[in-house]
């Protein structure tokens, strides 16, 4: 897992790397606009594409002296700096960069309005004008140059941040930030580019290495972390020779209603493609011909109406999940409290489990510890209350996850999972392609199937939800169905051996 980490850490980081190792705050800034025009040649290969730096007079600006002059050396023919001298104060590294840019044949304005700004027709315009260094909202002369920059037609790449953008923290709706096509940040992803607040100002972003002492970022505080393969490696393991379908748990899926069948066969069958030793969906008794005709090897237990069969054996499931499809009526809920009262183990709790839960709150004291809640946000929200910002659900995810001492999974493109000990752990995979009906359930099924073989609720989710993601990526197309996901998952989560 890779600690993420706040501005204020990157910085010391970056004081740390600099006492610690023989390379200087000059080297750091060389090596983070190597490390970005690596990046950038990349996206921008061709060499006669007419670019436009536009630099402030801190350390990001510093950067982007040095971007110019590198990219100058790389081959680029039609580069331009204009400096932005709105404040008196510039950094050394600005300074030093400054003069190593003007021995070269480049042509550099520096301007102290912003309507000295333009003309410019740029193919690319590089925001190298504030970065971690944001301290407020921009205003003045900044506000001005980048509500212009913004009406501009060349791809718009921001070396680090997009100026005006706060790396973590509540972000508000405001015009006064750079709208990057692409973020070139260094060393780590900031938080806020992985919360869905950030899509009006950044649409896609890269991670360069520059070197920062990687063991003293690892140690630092605070509960963010980024998931990594690494993560399913250490946790996985291999199905042994003498093994058979005992070997694997049991697990119980509650869910389906007679109009909402495809849920319930959807959870069933990724439980069963994830590995369970055996799955059981209890459904309704419209349902039972539709599960045995579409999967045969997963078993029935009936429900009647509200209820479940008497002869229900709680105690011989190793898991159980349930809400998808389940809806969200009387008789759900008297389905919801019989099986909270009567599954002594950890549950997984998803969709209409989740929304008769935020209906019927008293219900949260019968979760056991240590289950897995899986909501997507307006889930999250009905059971959390209402929030105005993604980074207001990071802070009540951990508090709740803590409280509750249960595992959260708030549903995202960077699904976020909050684990009882407080940590607030990013997936990042997973592609936009996934967007569909009928996800949620499949992931469900899978985080029931790792519990159900002898996994941690914790690591089931941290499992299911990265290798859901890997799934998702592996089936090509404009949409993954959420059945032909499920196809790849044996082959997938093998991969992870
Ligand atoms: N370790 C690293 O990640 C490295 C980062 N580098 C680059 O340095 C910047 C951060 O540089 P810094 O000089 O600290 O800040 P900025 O350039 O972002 O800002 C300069 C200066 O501007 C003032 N300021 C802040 N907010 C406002 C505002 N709203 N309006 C006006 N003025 C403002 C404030 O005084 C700032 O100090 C980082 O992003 C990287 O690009 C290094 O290159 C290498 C290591
Ligand atoms: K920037």
């Amino acid at each position: 897992m890779l600690k993420l980490l706040t501005s204020s850490q990157i910085r010391e980081a970056d004081a740390y790397t600099i006492a610690n190792k023989p390379i200087q705050s000059l080297d750091l800034m060389e090596n983070a606009s190597r490390a970005f025009v690596e990046l950038f040649m990349e996206d921008f290969s061709d060499r006669t594409l007419s670019i436009s730096v536009y630099c402030g007079t801190g350390n990001n600006g510093g950067d982007g002296l040095a971007i110019a002059r590198i990219l100058h050396k790389e081959g680029y023919e039609r580069i331009k700096v204009i400096i932005a001298r709105f404040s008196e104060k510039s950094s050394l590294d600005f300074n030093i960069n400054l003069d190593r840019l003007k021995s070269l044949d480049l042509e550099v304005k520096e301007i102290y309005r912003a309507a000295d700004a333009g003309p410019e027709n740029a193919d690319i315009i590089i925001d190298a004008l504030l970065g971690s260094g944001l301290n407020k909202p921009l205003d003045g002369e900044w506000k001005d140059l980048v509500l212009w920059l913004n009406t501009l037609d060349g791809a718009k790449v921001a070396v680090d941040i997009p100026s005006g953008f706060k790396a973590e923290g509540a972000v508000g709706r405001t015009d006064a930030v750079f709208r990057a096509d692409l973020a070139i940040t260094f060393q780590r992803a900031r938080l806020n580019f992985l919360l869905p607040d950030s899509s009006p100002y950044l649409k896609y972003f890269e991670v360069a290495d520059i070197g920062l002492d990687e063991a003293f970022m690892q140690d630092g505080e605070g509960p963010y972390y980024l998931l990594s393969e690494d993560d399913i490696r250490d946790r996985l393991r291999a199905r042994l020779p003498f093994s058979h379908k005992g070997s694997y748990g049991h697990a119980l899926l509650v869910a389906g209603a007679p109009e909402t069948m495809g849920a319930a066969l959807l959870c069933s069958k990724a439980c069963l493609y994830t590995g369970a030793g055996l799955t059981s969906a209890c459904i309704p008794a419209e349902g039972l011909n539709a599960l045995n005709a579409a999967m045969p090897e997963v078993m029935a237990v009936v429900r009647e109406g509200n209820r479940l069969p008497a002869s229900l054996q709680w105690g011989k499931y190793q898991s159980a999940g349930i809400g998808p499809g389940l809806g969200t009526g009387d008789k759900s809920l008297h389905v919801l409290k019989d099986t909270l009262k009567n599954f002594a183990k950890p549950i997984v709790i998803d969709a209409d489990g989740l929304n008769l839960i935020s209906s019927n709150y008293e219900l949260m004291q019968l979760v056991p510890e240590f289950s897995v809640l899986t909501p997507h946000v307006k889930e999250f929200d009905r059971l959390f209350g209402e929030h105005t910002s993604w980074w207001e659900r990071l802070e009540t995810g951990i508090d709740r996850a803590v409280t509750l001492g249960c595992t959260i999974v708030l549903k995202n493109r960077y699904t976020i999972i909050f684990t009882p000990e407080g940590r607030c752990l990013f997936n990042p995979t997973g592609t936009p392609a996934m967007a569909t009906g009928g996800m949620g359930d499949v992931l469900t099924g899978m985080i029931v199937s790792f519990v159900a073989q002898g996994y941690t609720p914790e690591d089931a989710a941290i499992m299911g939800v990265y290798l859901h993601g890997i799934a998702g990526e592996s089936v090509q197309g404009y949409v993954v169905p959420p059945s032909r996901l499920i196809e790849a998952l044996p082959e997938v989560i093998l991969r992870y051996l």
